[in-house]
């Protein structure tokens, strides 16, 4: 349960987005309706262009919805954001190249007006957290991109919120340091208790980091299927040649073929 007390730390109700563009509308969503519960780990999978970032951007009232309702955390988005109850972690680090790692990681603290002292601490305990204990001096260039991508999941933290949206953060690396940090990520959740909404393109990673897996159909963006995974929580790299784990991935599979995600 979420620290307020709220169960349903994301409730999407028959939510619709058009975009008005120049060359017409374009239907983005679709009569969306999902529950995300707090502690979950939810991912959204489904075909490049099918809505995954704008309904996470709908979540973190970046985006707002032409139909149907949503809650984050049992207020309106924009009360949540105002309330800090979400952090973002994006495809890019997005570093800023003159700022040591510590002082990257504490940039929103240093926004909230927190003292020195006070977001020094705090970037350390959440650097130690995403194992970066004794970067703190560095600067972004000196780390590698997996590492960078630590960083800024540290920041996105370090304010505590309860939620954390992530947007394809690891699609950007290669597959070693891929497999290590969904690892890491896995452990962390376990470890914070918070409730992660993810936006992947593979699904050997949804499945491995989910508890449910929300397969997404092309333009306009619908949900295909929420599958719930049976997979226990703590998870080793070799659960993905289980039986259980190739049920699910085939699972998804056929779900985004209904939605002819596999048409061209
Ligand atoms: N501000 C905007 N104005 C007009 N169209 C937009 C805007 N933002 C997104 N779109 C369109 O809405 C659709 C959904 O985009 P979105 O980025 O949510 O897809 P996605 O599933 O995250 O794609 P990808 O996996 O490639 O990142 C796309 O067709 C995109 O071109």
């Amino acid at each position: 349960m979420a620290r307020n007390g709220v169960e349903r730390a994301v409730d999407v109700r028959d939510l619709s987005l058009t975009f008005q563009t120049a060359d017409g509308p374009v239907y983005a969503l679709s009569q969306v309706n999902l529950e995300v519960k707090a502690g979950d780990f939810v991912s959204f999978i489904g075909p490049s262009g099918c809505g995954k970032t704008t309904l996470m951007r709908v979540i973190a009232d970046l985006e707002q919805p032409t139909g149907g309702n949503i809650t984050v955390n049992g207020v309106s988005p924009q009360e949540a954001r105002l309330a800090r109850a979400y952090g973002y972690v994006f495809q890019a680090p997005a570093l800023y190249p003159w700022r040591s790692i510590e002082r990257n990681v504490a940039l929103p603290l240093e926004i909230m007006g927190l003292g020195r002292e006070e977001r020094r601490e705090r970037a350390r305990k959440y650097l130690e957290l995403v194992n970066l204990t004794g970067f703190d001096k560095k600067y972004p260039w000196q780390l590698s991109g997996g590492m960078q991508q630590r960083a800024s999941i540290a920041r996105a933290l370090c304010f505590d919120p309860d939620l954390l949206l992530m947007d394809e953060p690891f699609g950007a690396l290669d597959e070693i340091v891929r497999d290590h940090l969904n690892e890491q990520l896995l452990q962390l959740w376990d470890k914070t208790g918070k409730t992660v909404v993810f936006v992947t393109h593979s699904i050997p990673e949804a499945v491995f980091l989910s508890t449910h897996i929300v397969v997404m159909s092309p333009r306009p963006g619908r949900i295909i299927d929420i599958i719930e995974s049976p997979l226990p929580r703590e998870r080793p790299l070799d659960i993905r040649e289980s039986p259980e784990f190739l049920e699910v991935a085939q699972r998804v599979r056929e779900g985004l073929r209904a939605g002819h995600s596999y048409d061209e």
